[in-house]
This record gives C-alpha cells, sequence and structure tokens, in this order.
C-alpha cells in the first residue's frame, strides 16, 4: 500500500468529515419527491423575500425546493402594467434564479380576473378586441420565457365555487371560448411548456371539480393543447380533503388524459397555532403529499412559499396562518416537515416517470342546418363544441357571429347553436 502523503491524509479527512454532512444535505423534500417518482417538491416566492440572505439560502436548496414559482412577478399588473408596455425585469430575476439553481420554473399566470390591471378589466373593450389584447399578452410572454417554463398556469381560477364560469371581463366580453383561445395562443409561443388550469377548492369531487373537467373537455374540444391541472390547495387544517378524496379527484382528471399537480399547498390555522391543529396540519400535509405519491400523473407538489414569514396568508385571512413547513423564524416545523419527508416514501413507487403524452382531441361532430333562403351554415348541434367560424365557435360574442343572417341561441354556458 502506497504511504499517505500530507495532501491524500487531508482528502481522507475531508472525506470522513464530508460523506455524513453529504448524505444529510441531499436527503429533503424534493430528493425524496424525486425518488418517489415525482419531477419536483418546490415552493413560491417573490422579489422582494429574495434580499433576505436566510431565506434565499433555504430557497436555494435543491434537496428541499427542485422548482420555484413567482408569486407574483409574472401576472398581468406586473407583466404588461399599461397596453403595449411590457416589464420583465422582476419575472426575470426568478427565472434566472432558477436556471442558476436547476431549479424547474413554474409559470404563474397568464389569464387571471385578479392581479389584472384596470386598462384591461375597466377598458369596455368589445370581443374582438379583448381577444386580441388577450392573446398579444399570451404571445409576447410565453415568447418571453420560451423554453424556460416547465409550466404554465394559462388559465387562473375561471370558475365559481358551484362550476359555473365566474364573470370576469374575459368570460363577459369573449364568452367560455377566451379558454381555449388562451391556451391555443400559449401553445403556440412555446410548444415545450406544460400548459395548466389551475384553481383552488377543486381538490376533491364536488360541482367545482365537475366544472374543472368540463373545462379541460372544452379546451380539447376546440383542439387546443392542455396538459394538466393545477389543484391549488390552500387548506384550512381539520378540514383539509383526504387522501383517498384528492386520488379519487386527480384520477378523475388523470382519466381525461391530464397530468395533476399540487400547485399552491398551504394549511392554515386560527393563530397562534394549539397543538391540536399542529396535530391535525401534520396530518393533512401527509394526505395531501401520499395522495400525490399515489397518483402515477401527480407530477409534483409546492408550496405557497416554505416559510410562515413570506406566507401570504395573514394578510389576507385575519387571524388566520402558520400555514407552512418553517416558521416564522425560519426555523424547520420538525414534525410537518418529517410528516411530508415520510409521505413521500409511503406505498409503492411509481414504476414509469410521468412524461409529457398528447391528449385525445376529440372532433366535434358537426351538421349542416338551413338557414335562411340560400343559406347554409354549419352549426354544432347540441351536445358537441363548437369550431372556429361557427355560432358560439372561437371568437363568439354573440350574434353577430352567425352567417348568413342567422342568429345563434344560447343554450347553456356550454353550447350554442345557429337556428
Ligand atoms: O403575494 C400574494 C400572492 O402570494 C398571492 O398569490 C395567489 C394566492 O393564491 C391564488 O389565489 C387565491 C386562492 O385562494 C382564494 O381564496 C380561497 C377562498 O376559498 C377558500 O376555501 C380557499 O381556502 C381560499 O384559498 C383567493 O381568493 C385567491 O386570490 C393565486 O393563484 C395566487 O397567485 O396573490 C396575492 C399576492 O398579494
Amino acid at each position: 500500500m502506497a504511504p499517505l502523503t500530507g495532501l491524500s491524509l487531508f482528502l481522507v479527512a475531508v472525506g470522513a468529515i464530508a460523506s455524513p454532512l453529504q448524505k444529510r444535505a441531499i436527503d429533503g423534500l424534493n430528493t425524496r419527491a424525486v425518488a418517489a417518482g415525482k419531477a419536483y417538491f418546490g415552493s413560491a416566492t417573490d422579489n422582494g423575500e429574495l434580499t433576505d440572505t436566510a431565506y434565499a439560502a433555504g430557497l436555494n436548496n435543491t434537496a428541499d425546493f427542485g422548482q420555484i414559482t413567482p408569486g407574483n412577478s409574472m401576472k398581468w399588473d406586473s407583466i404588461e402594467p399599461s397596453r403595449g408596455v411590457f416589464s420583465y425585469a422582476k419575472g426575470d430575476v426568478i427565472a434566472n434564479l432558477a436556471k442558476a439553481n436547476g431549479q424547474k420554473l413554474r409559470c404563474h399566470t397568464l389569464v387571471w380576473h385578479s392581479q389584472l390591471p384596470s386598462w384591461v378589466s375597466n377598458g369596455n373593450f368589445d370581443n374582438a378586441t379583448l381577444i386580441e389584447i388577450m392573446t398579444n399578452h399570451i404571445t409576447n410572454e410565453v415568447s418571453h420565457f420560451k423554453g424556460q417554463c416547465y409550466h404554465w398556469d394559462v388559465v387562473n381560477e375561471a370558475l365559481n365555487e358551484d362550476g359555473t364560469f365566474r364573470e370576469s371581463v374575459f368570460y363577459k366580453t369573449v364568452g367560455p371560448a377566451y379558454i381555449p383561445l388562451a391556451f391555443a395562443a400559449a401553445a403556440a409561443a412555446d410548444p415545450a411548456a406544460k400548459l395548466y388550469y389551475n384553481d383552488y377548492n377543486i381538490e376533491s369531487a364536488g360541482l367545482k371539480s365537475t366544472g374543472a373537467q368540463n373545462i379541460v373537455k372544452l379546451v380539447q374540444q376546440y383542439g387546443a393543447h392542455i396538459d394538466g391541472v393545477g389543484m391549488q390547495a390552500h387548506f384550512i387544517v381539520g378540514s383539509t380533503p383526504s387522501q383517498a378524496a384528492q386520488e379519487a379527484n386527480m384520477k378523475a382528471f388523470v382519466d381525461l388524459g391530464m397530468e395533476v399537480a399540487i400547485t399552491e399547498l398551504d394549511i392554515r390555522a386560527t393563530t397562534p397555532i394549539s397543538d391540536a391543529d399542529v396535530a391535525k396540519q401534520v396530518v393533512d400535509y401527509g394526505n395531501t403529499v401520499r395522495a400525490c405519491k399515489a397518483v402515477e400523473r401527480c407530477v409534483g407538489v409546492t408550496i405557497w412559499d416554505w416559510t410562515d414569514k413570506y406566507s401570504w396568508i395573514p394578510s389576507v385571512f385575519s387571524g388566520q396562518g402558520s400555514a407552512l413547513p418553517w416558521d416564522g423564524d425560519l426555523k424547520k416545523k420538525d414534525a410537518v416537515y418529517s410528516a411530508i419527508l415520510s409521505a413521500w416514501d409511503s406505498g409503492t413507487a411509481p414504476t414509469t416517470t410521468p412524461t409529457r403524452t398528447s391528449t385525445a382531441i376529440a372532433t366535434p361532430t358537426t351538421t349542416t342546418v338551413t338557414k335562411s333562403p340560400g343559406c347554409t351554415a354549419t352549426a354544432a348541434p347540441k351536445g358537441t363544441a363548437m369550431l372556429w367560424g361557427q355560432c358560439g365557435g372561437m371568437g363568439w360574442a354573440g350574434p353577430t357571429v352567425c352567417v348568413c343572417g342567422a342568429t345563434c341561441k344560447k343554450y347553456n354556458d356550454w353550447y350554442s347553436q345557429c337556428v
């Protein structure tokens, strides 16, 4: 055996110390998620927080966070505060951070009724103009971040609690068609990004989840591309849906050809949080992560920031908080953290890694209906989605789109027909 030199003695000594340290360093929420066959465990973040060096060090720890989401800096009011004026500096900071850390980036969000500048929400634009404004916004923003977004939340929160469409300016002006139009524009600008519909209170079966499934079908029937559905999962301690309820609900989306993700997880409590609520919160976090673990096409879990110090909850839900796995002093909550770790270890790991699959696009059947004398127009029968140029089809805003002077009869939020 060669005699040990000063250098080799040093290396042996460093190795003896470094090895256990490295083992601990690579064990985290993200590494366990990846070991369980998922794409990532991640966190939302925001520009202001990044100047907090202790916070930034935690976020940059890829053992815990393999993915980040900008909490605000890719929203419409940040990106296009005035018509045609695009401002990417803040979004670029988050995108560049993800790149530097080797973290996946969930880009959030293109079309949302909230954090929408008043020039859009109060602009009183007609149908064609608002479509032009929306597609221009999407094309510009998605092109800017092209190649950097693993996921895009294309449309956020388009539904009311009963599953009907939220009366956003987009819905009121364009009709349901604004959703497939948005997806089509995003797909054209970055064909590699996975395109998501994202919402809250769709994490278990119910009218709103059914509404989200109808949105998936709507986008598919228009022939536009949609890859996945994001369950925001802003839960409340003790009333978080069970693992079984979350699993069954995710599978309903998977059955439509979707992948799914938990996109904004936090579990809030009345503050100061009681010991009883901590115990419930540990169970709730475990159930949610185990549900994702159990559904092969659930690709990952994102918490809506990782420390109570920067949680959005207390500012929006008065008297509530303590929703995240790290406290306001950036100290890990051991019980919650361990519950997530062991949830990733639970059961049998999926045998295949989730991949992008192309969704089956239903081809709507059409019939030719006779209109006023000399006029035939193609219109979809009730029960199918509409196509470009048809009554209720893309760009529909009322009777004027019907050809040959026919009028467009709206049966409900989903179907209409030239009559
Ligand atoms: O800095 C913050 C951002 O962090 C914040 O990000 C948004 C937070 O969540 C998403 O939108 C909210 C989702 O929750 C809704 O309230 C729900 C009402 O029903 C309850 O059952 C449920 O538990 C609640 O979560 C809010 O009304 C939505 O605004 C959104 O996707 C994120 O972008 O945005 C505001 C910034 O100040």
